[in-house]
């Protein structure tokens, strides 16, 4: 699968924008905002592309925070190997609303849905609530739902990687 992107919205109060899929890859689960790379995008491109999409919300590439580097694989289903980049949004312009791909609603930290999100979630968001920027490896057995493995690592620094742009 192509490279990703996932956005963050965080509010003066601490609390995430999550958005409940409506319809692709991780349908009726809540997620940030995000989704695949287009030929010839800049991660950043991709990232502002998509929260703007799927919540309506306006960012310029410089407001959002890079975090999280994610190696996402599948143990049996290596068509669905792919890598994400993670970005915290303080700053943007525009109030969220309902898409045709997302339902937009606000989460205190200590109240996030982690039942109805990716499975891997849990372990990783508390991290970046932390205040902590990882590089991780996340690998779903057969059922593409449940963990087999997960690493994380604290980086000190992260930069987006221009050579996994081409695909
Ligand atoms: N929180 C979380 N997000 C994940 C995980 N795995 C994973 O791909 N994502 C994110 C990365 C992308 O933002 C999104 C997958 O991309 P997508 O299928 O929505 O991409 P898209 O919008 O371009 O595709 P589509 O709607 O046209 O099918 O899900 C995970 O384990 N946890």
């Amino acid at each position: 699968m192509r490279p990703t992107t996932l956005c963050f919205p965080i509010n003066a109060a601490g609390e995430f924008l999550l958005g409940r899929k409506k319809r692709g890859f991780g349908v009726a689960k809540w997620n940030g905002f995000g989704g695949k790379l287009e030929a010839g995008e800049t991660f950043r491109q991709c990232a502002v592309r998509e929260l703007r999409e799927e919540s309506g919300l306006v960012a310029k590439e410089a407001d959002l925070e890079l975090v999280a580097f994610l190696d996402f694989r599948f143990d049996t289903h290596a068509e669905l190997d792919h890598i994400g980049y993670v970005y915290l949004v303080h700053t943007w312009q525009g109030t969220p609303a309902p898409t045709e791909e997302m339902e937009p609603r606000w989460f205190s930290a200590a109240t996030l849905p982690y039942e109805d999100m990716w499975s891997g979630d849990r372990l990783w968001i508390p991290m970046l609530q932390a205040r902590r920027k990882i590089s991780g490896t996340i690998v779903f057995a057969a059922d593409k739902e449940s963990l087999k493995y997960t690493e994380f690592t604290d980086v000190a620094d992260l930069t987006e990687s221009d050579s996994l742009t081409a695909f």
